[in-house]
């Protein structure tokens, strides 16, 4: 019996029974075995690229967050938004993964299926096999410029979705300052604005697809009617059997179907790859220059710092120059202050300093080496830096105390470190002390300071860097810290360079040198009493705050 059915019908038969659940065209005890045997492996192999997608889809979710954002320089996120990368590293993988694991295997089968049917249909009568062609012809041109339009609403939905997710996350985390300011329903129209642009392009995106069904549906019927006539008449005039006709129309059914499937998945497949492209592009980022060599590592860091005529510009907004020819050089175990108006690049310099940003012009030299031919990780290590406003992870506190710390600490060394940035009395305070579980939203600015100062302190670094690092704390705190700081300083085995940036400057009088930025420009460096005796900017800065204190 298997004899009398030819190969490429018997392949079409079992791929187009793989597809439908077991449609049988045969009773033949033997062919339904190998049908139903063929249909397992054609299910076992859409598993198999099921679980390659999302093997895959692990893989570039893990490359995209390691291999591309956390190699990427400081920059890279002034331009890009939390939200969007999230819902990046999110949905558009997702998007990924059902190409490779369901659009890619479906197109591959119903190609195959589709050129099965072509190719017997040639057979069986090449006038018919051609009017089907054509209508499929037809079929595969509305496909390409609906699928092209999925694309681009693809692409609009991921922004949208990333936009509304933006504000979302933006809101939640300021609901403080929302609630202060009643301004809850202007956040919730800019949250809706997004979704309503979200269900228009919805919207849009279901016509069109209302559009496909429809030319389908229509060409489809053609081509039986067209059978049918062209078919009926051939019959007639004796060119073919009724058997052969019965065959026409199956066979050119499937092809229809074929190509029905092929449109429809592309489409999806385009939905995807309109969705992934910003995916794709995140990926081919080459790993920022930092990472990508190896570095030096000096046999030990002094803590030798000099600015050589370095200008700077944010990436975000290159026209405007914050640094201008900064020439400064701070001492091993010196402890410089930085002070200056709000904006004057105070900060700017501790990011290059940091190497969060690369100069535009001049040079950055640690201990007399370039820094941009140090081992970026192993200074790192070296150096102790408490930001303006001290983020908390999500862990217990003597987590957040040990977090980042190159070496194994113990428990003592936590406590250590705590007492000496005063954090420790409050801390046992706690309902579970050290092992409270904290977040951002759980202390107060100054407790989150001083457990900022502790995770500094517990790293011993070479270079400390605080930056309005006791803004938040109260007077008597910060007269603590500050002693501790000294003492840290004069007491390190190893030396400690300190760079403080102080808005109070009763804080900062007793520094070996304070450094005064004036409009990203050195425009004056001192003691305390040589600057106030010079009777400049710092002079005239130090007068307006004891005049306000008065
Ligand atoms: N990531 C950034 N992208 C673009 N511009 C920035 C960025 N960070 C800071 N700037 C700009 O650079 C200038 C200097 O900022 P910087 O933070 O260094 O000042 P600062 O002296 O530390 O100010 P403050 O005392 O208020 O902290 C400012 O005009 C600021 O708007």
């Amino acid at each position: 019996m298997l004899s009398e059915i030819s190969i490429p019908h018997f392949l079409a038969a079992s791929i187009f029974s793989a597809q439908n659940g077991g449609t049988m065209f045969y009773s033949n005890a033997k062919l339904l075995v190998l049908l139903c045997l063929t249909s397992g492996i054609c299910s076992g192999l859409r598993g198999c690229c099921f679980a390659i997608a999302n093997m895959i889809l692990v893989r570039r979710m893990r490359e995209m967050l390691y291999g591309s954002l956390l190699f990427q320089d400081v920059s890279f996120f002034d331009e890009e938004t939390v939200g969007d990368l999230t819902s990046r590293l999110g949905s558009d993988c997702q998007q990924v993964s059902r190409v490779i694991g369901n659009d890619l295997n479906l197109i591959s089968r119903n190609v195959l299926q589709g050129t099965g049917a072509l190719i017997y249909l040639l057979f069986l009568s090449w006038p018919l096999a051609l009017s089907t062609v054509l209508i499929c012809s037809a079929l595969a041109t509305i496909m390409l410029v609906y699928g092209r339009y999925q694309k681009r609403a693809a692409k609009l939905t991921q922004e949208f979705t990333a936009c509304a997710n933006e504000v979302a996350q933006e809101t939640l985390s300021l609901v403080r300052t929302v609630r202060v300011y009643g301004t809850e329903n202007h956040e919730f129209r800019r949250y809706f604005t997004w979704l309503e642009k979200l269900y228009d392009i919805s919207l849009r995106q279901s016509m069109a697809y209302g559009c496909w069904s429809l030319s389908f549906n229509f060409l489809y019927h053609s081509t039986q009617v067209i059978a049918v006539l062209i078919g009926g008449i051939s019959i007639m005039s004796g060119h073919i059997t009724a058997e052969q006709l019965t065959k026409f129309i199956l066979y050119s059914e499937w092809l229809i179907l074929s190509t029905w499937w092929i449109g429809d998945n592309w489409s999806s497949l385009m939905q995807s790859v309109g969705a992934s492209e910003k995916v794709f592009k995140l990926m081919d980022l080459l790993p920022s220059r930092q990472f990508s060599s190896e570095g030096l590592k000096l046999e030990k860091l002094v803590g030798h710092i000099e600015f050589v005529n370095v200008s700077f510009s944010y990436p975000s907004r290159s026209e405007v120059p914050v640094l201008q020819g900064v020439s400064l050089s701070v001492q091993p175990n010196e402890v410089v202050a930085i002070v200056g108006l709000s904006g004057s690049g105070k900060s700017t310099i501790v990011n290059l300093l940091l190497r969060l940003y690369e100069p535009t012009n001049g040079q950055i030299l640690v201990d007399g080496v370039p820094l941009g031919e140090l081992d970026i990780k192993w200074f790192r290590e070296r150096i102790g830096f408490v930001g303006q406003e001290p983020r908390l992870f999500r862990m217990d506190i003597s987590s957040n105390i040990k977090y980042g710390c190159p070496r194994e600490v113990s428990q003592e060394e936590v406590e250590w470190a705590a007492k000496q940035a005063f954090a420790h009395e409050f801390i046992v305070s706690l309902p579970n002390g050290y092992e409270t579980l904290v977040d951002d939203a759980l202390l107060s600015g100054g407790q989150k300071q001083r457990i900022a100062i502790a995770r500094a302190i517990l790293r011993d670094p070479t270079i400390l860097i605080l930056d309005e690092a006791t803004s938040a704390l109260d007077a008597e705190s910060e007269h603590n810290v500050k002693g501790v700081i000294r003492a840290a300083q004069n007491g390190s085995k190893t030396g400690r360079t300190v760079i403080i940036i102080a808005h109070r400057l009763s804080t900062i009088q007793s520094a070996d040198r304070i450094i005064v930025m004036d409009s990203g420009r050195v425009a004056e460096v001192g003691s305390h009493k040589e600057l106030i005796q010079e009777d400049g900017l710092y002079a005239r800065l130090v007068k307006r705050q004891a005049d306000a204190f008065a």
